[in-house]
C-alpha cells in the first residue's frame, strides 16, 4: 500500500471498524505504523504492527523483553527497514520508510537511546550549544558568539530540564539523572516534533525518576509529541498517559495504565513474571 493509494480521498465508506480508524487517523495521525513486519533470519521481531500516535500526544510503551520496542524505534528513526508494511509522518504525508535516518531526524523525530550520550569533556551550556549548532557541524562553532535567539532558546532550555545552576560544569560531573537529562535538551535544541525516548529512568533514583516524568510532562505540554519505551510501571504511572503492551511484535493490549494492567494476557506475559 502506497501513501498516495491510502491518502486516496474517495477510498469508499468503510463499515469496517479497522479501515474506519485507519482512514481516520493518516489524516490526523502524527505518526502511523500500518502492518509493520520485521523479520531477522526468519524470527518476526515485528508482527504486522500497527499504531498510531496523535499530535501532542505522549504515549507510553511497556512490554517483555524482546518484545520489539527497540525494533519499532529503529523502524520509526530509519535505522532498520520493515520488510512489510507502511510507516507515515506528519498526518500520512511522509512514508518514512522512504527516507535514511539523517531525512528523518531532519523532518522532526528526535530519539534518545537509554545510555547518556554527552561530551563528557564540555560544559553542559556547551553540550546545548553543540546541539543548537549541530546542522551546521563544526565544533569550532561552539566558540562563536551565540545570537540572541540562541541564548534565548539555551535559557529556554534550562528552564525546562532544570540544569541552569549546572551550565558551566563539564558534561561529565553530573550525575547519571542530569545527564540524561542534558542529553533530553539538546534533543530540544533540535525542536523534534516527536521524540522517542527509551528507558529514560534505569538507573535513576526514585527522586530522579519523579523528576523525569515530570520534565516529559512538560515538554509533551510545550507541543512536543513523546513515544516513551519504559518498563519502571511508577514512572508509567506518573506520565499519566495511554499505555501501549507489546509482545511477540504486535500491540497486546492499550489503553489507560490501569486498564493495560487489568489484562490477563498482559499479567500473564508481562506484569505477573
Ligand atoms: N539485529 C538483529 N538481529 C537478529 N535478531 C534481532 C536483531 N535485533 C533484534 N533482534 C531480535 O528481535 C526481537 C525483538 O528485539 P527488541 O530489541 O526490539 O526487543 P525489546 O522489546 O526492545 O526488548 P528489551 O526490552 O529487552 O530492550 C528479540 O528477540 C531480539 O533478539
Amino acid at each position: 500500500m502506497s501513501a498516495a493509494d491510502t491518502l486516496e480521498p474517495d477510498v469508499p465508506e468503510t463499515n469496517d471498524p479497522v479501515l474506519a480508524i485507519a482512514k481516520k487517523d493518516l489524516t490526523e495521525a502524527l505518526l502511523y505504523l500500518d502492518g509493520v513486519t520485521v523479520t531477522f533470519d526468519g524470527f518476526r521481531a515485528l508482527n504486522a504492527l500497527s499504531f498510531t500516535v496523535d499530535p501532542g500526544e505522549m504515549r507510553a510503551i511497556i512490554g517483555p523483553n524482546g518484545a520489539g520496542k527497540t525494533t519499532m524505534m529503529d523502524v520509526i528513526t530509519g535505522k532498520t527497514r520493515p520488510d512489510k508494511g507502511d510507516v507515515f509522518f506528519a498526518g500520512g504525508t511522509t512514508d518514512l520508510t522512504k527516507l535514511d535516518e539523517t531525512q528523518i531526524a531532519t523532518l522532526g523525530i528526535g530519539r534518545k537511546f537509554q545510555k547518556p550520550t554527552v561530551f563528557e569533556m564540555h560544559t553542559v551550556i556547551d553540550n546545548l550549544r553543540l546541539a543548537l549548532k549541530g546542522q551546521r557541524g563544526a565544533l569550532a562553532n561552539i566558540f562563536k558568539r551565540e545570537t540572541a535567539a540562541e541564548r534565548e532558546k539555551i535559557d529556554e532550555i534550562f528552564q525546562t530540564i532544570k540544569l541552569n545552576e549546572h551550565r558551566d560544569r563539564l558534561g561529565g560531573a553530573l550525575s547519571h539523572g542530569q545527564k540524561q537529562w542534558l542529553e533530553i535538551g539538546m534533543l530540544l535544541a533540535q525542536d523534534p516534533k516527536l521524540l522517542l525516548v527509551d528507558e529514560p529512568v534505569a538507573g535513576m533514583t526514585d527522586a530522579e525518576t519523579a523528576q523525569t516524568a515530570e520534565l516529559l510532562r512538560e515538554i509533551n505540554a510545550n507541543g512536543h509529541s513523546v513515544v516513551v519505551v519504559e518498563h519502571d510501571m511508577t514512572f508509567v504511572r506518573d506520565l499519566g498517559v495511554r499505555v501501549m503492551c507489546l509482545h511477540e511484535g504486535s500491540v497486546l493490549a492499550e489503553g489507560t495504565l490501569d486498564q493495560v494492567s487489568a489484562n490477563e494476557r498482559v499479567i500473564e506475559v508481562y506484569l505477573g513474571r
